[in-house]
């Protein structure tokens, strides 16, 4: 896939009477990119990532233009996006198995049967690297660890093989060895099945590991796009090279070893 997969033009957001939590955002997002959004806290990354998914609360005022060349209709929730959160325990239902949350969701989008959607959600589950999947199937959620319980957060996002998945700071609850292995998946997946990636992190050092581009913001507005190599060698504004010079890990070889671009 190639083009424009999503085209910002000053795009804002104003949330109630508050001050613009984006402000004058032009930004386009290249179908099959792994871009990563990156910014301190309240910067405005999420905002962007609810505004994309359709997530705003009401009463948010939007400004601007939003469009989907490829789609050409806005992506609907799960089936042209998937959305993975920092805590996959607020998505996932600690009443329902594995196995049930995971096959509503193919069954749901793909019109598949219960049985295929079963067989579906299994072979996610191995998709997603997890162990012994036939036993995680029917576990439920409060029997799995952090990491394992975003590996199927992530297979519940991709169940449906939406074009984009977003990924809001994903990784941020997890320590840093489970953090690299859910990266290391992450881009396993996009790579496989062609999907473009919305990366968004304060960590600048653990995105520029692997994504292809860097969007930084600071206060609402975008301060700075380009290549993860040009941005980190040669950051055009001063709050991206402050950003650097915070991260001490920057310094270290990536957490993926050779895929940083
Ligand atoms: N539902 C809301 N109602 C009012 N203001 C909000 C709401 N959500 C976010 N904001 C404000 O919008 C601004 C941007 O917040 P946002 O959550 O997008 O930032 P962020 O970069 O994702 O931060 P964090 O990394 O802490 O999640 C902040 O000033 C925040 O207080």
């Amino acid at each position: 896939m190639s083009g424009i997969f999503c085209s910002l033009k000053q795009f804002s957001v104003i949330y109630g009477r508050g001050t613009a939590a984006l402000d004058g955002i032009d930004l386009d997002i290249v179908a099959g990119e792994r871009l990563a959004v990156i910014g301190e806290s309240g910067s405005g990354k999420s905002t962007l990532a609810r505004a994309l998914a359709g997530l705003l609360p009401e009463g948010a005022k939007v400004g601007g233009k939003m469009q989907w060349p490829v789609l050409g209709h806005s992506p609907r929730p799960g089936r042209d996006f998937g959305f993975v959160f920092q805590d996959p325990g607020s998505i996932l239902n600690p009443v329902l198995t594995i196995g049930e949350q995971i096959a509503e969701g193919a069954r749901h989008h793909l019109g598949l049967s219960w049985k295929q959607a079963y067989l579906r959600a299994e072979e996610l589950l191995g998709r997603v690297r997890m162990p012994q999947p036939d036993r995680v199937m029917r576990a439920f959620p409060h029997q799995l660890s952090g990491g394992q319980r975003q590996r199927v957060a992530i297979a519940a996002a991709i169940a449906a093989r939406p074009a984009l998945l977003i990924a809001d700071e994903a990784t941020s609850a997890l320590d840093v060895v489970v953090q690299a292995e859910i990266v290391r998946l992450l881009d396993g997946l996009v790579r496989e099945d062609g999907m473009t990636l919305l990366f968004i992190t304060h960590d600048i050092a653990l995105a520029s590991g692997f994504v292809d581009r860097i969007a930084v913001f600071h206060n609402a507005r975008l301060v700075e796009t380009g290549p993860v190599r040009s941005v980190l060698s040669a950051p055009a504004n001063d709050h991206t090279a402050a950003l650097i010079a915070s991260h001490r890990d920057l310094a270290t070889p990536p957490l993926i070893a050779g895929v940083a671009s």
